[in-house]
């Protein structure tokens, strides 16, 4: 299967503005995308990254600076189903959660994301148009039963966490398997465990 990695390569992660600085957030982003494409290679999957802007990157990369939306759009429609659009901040990705979204059946497969989003998704019907952002994976299931699709829905903490907020930082910390937890430990994050929950921590040294 054909799978697209859609990637904004010039201001990403900018709801983590109050933790990372822009350098920073470029870095974290870059090494959430390299965790993503070495899942998908493991789960023997040759990904496509849809860029923004040109990067060094050892997989395929297609630039195209339109919005999000209309690039993955163009892609689905350009290419023969099915097709695999799984986005590049998935901070708790491995190989078995990829797999387990690419064996499910179905005309439209979604693994919606924490708050409403969708987090991966495989398009077996070409007349299906994503719509992100807001609550996109209400908008796609409603979207794809209307046009008569058969909906799947892949329930996957792995796929569900997309790092968008301070908080699912955390969760990266405490759960991640890739490269993405080692560079936050090296930029200083970390988990205090003082109080009653768990909660995020930065050393200023490190920073
Ligand atoms: N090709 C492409 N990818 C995008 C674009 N905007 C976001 N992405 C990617 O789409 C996925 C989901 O992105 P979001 O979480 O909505 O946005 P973000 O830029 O990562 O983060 P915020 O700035 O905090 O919204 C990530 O893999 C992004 O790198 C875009 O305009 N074009
Ligand atoms: C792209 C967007 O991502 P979020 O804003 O939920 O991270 C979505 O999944 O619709």
């Amino acid at each position: 299967m054909q799978v697209l990695v859609p990637y904004d390569v010039q201001e990403p992660k900018t709801r983590l503005s109050a933790v990372f600085d822009a350098n920073q957030r470029q870095a974290f982003s870059r090494v959430m995308l390299d965790d993503v494409l070495r899942s998908l290679h493991k789960a023997g999957h040759d990904p496509i990254v849809l860029a923004t802007a040109a990067i060094d990157c050892e997989s395929s990369v297609i630039i195209d600076e339109r919005p999000l939306t209309v690039a993955v759009n163009g892609e689905i429609d350009a290419r023969d189903p099915p097709t695999g659009v799984v986005m590049a901040d998935l901070g708790l990705v491995t190989a078995g959660a990829l797999n387990r979204l690419f064996e499910t059946p179905g005309d439209v497969v979604i693994a919606p994301g924490v708050g409403g989003g969708t987090n991966a998704l495989v398009v077996r019907e070409s007349a299906f148009q994503v719509d992100y952002h807001g609550l996109s994976f209400r908008d796609h299931c409603a979207a794809a039963r209307q046009k008569g699709y058969e909906v799947s829905v892949v329930d996957s903490f792995r796929l569900a966490m997309d790092v968008d907020e301070p908080d699912n930082i955390l969760e990266v910390l405490l759960h991640g398997e890739g490269c993405a937890r080692e560079w936050l430990t090296n930029s200083g994050a970390s988990v205090d465990q003082t109080g009653d929950e768990p909660t995020l921590s930065f050393s200023e040294e490190l920073e």
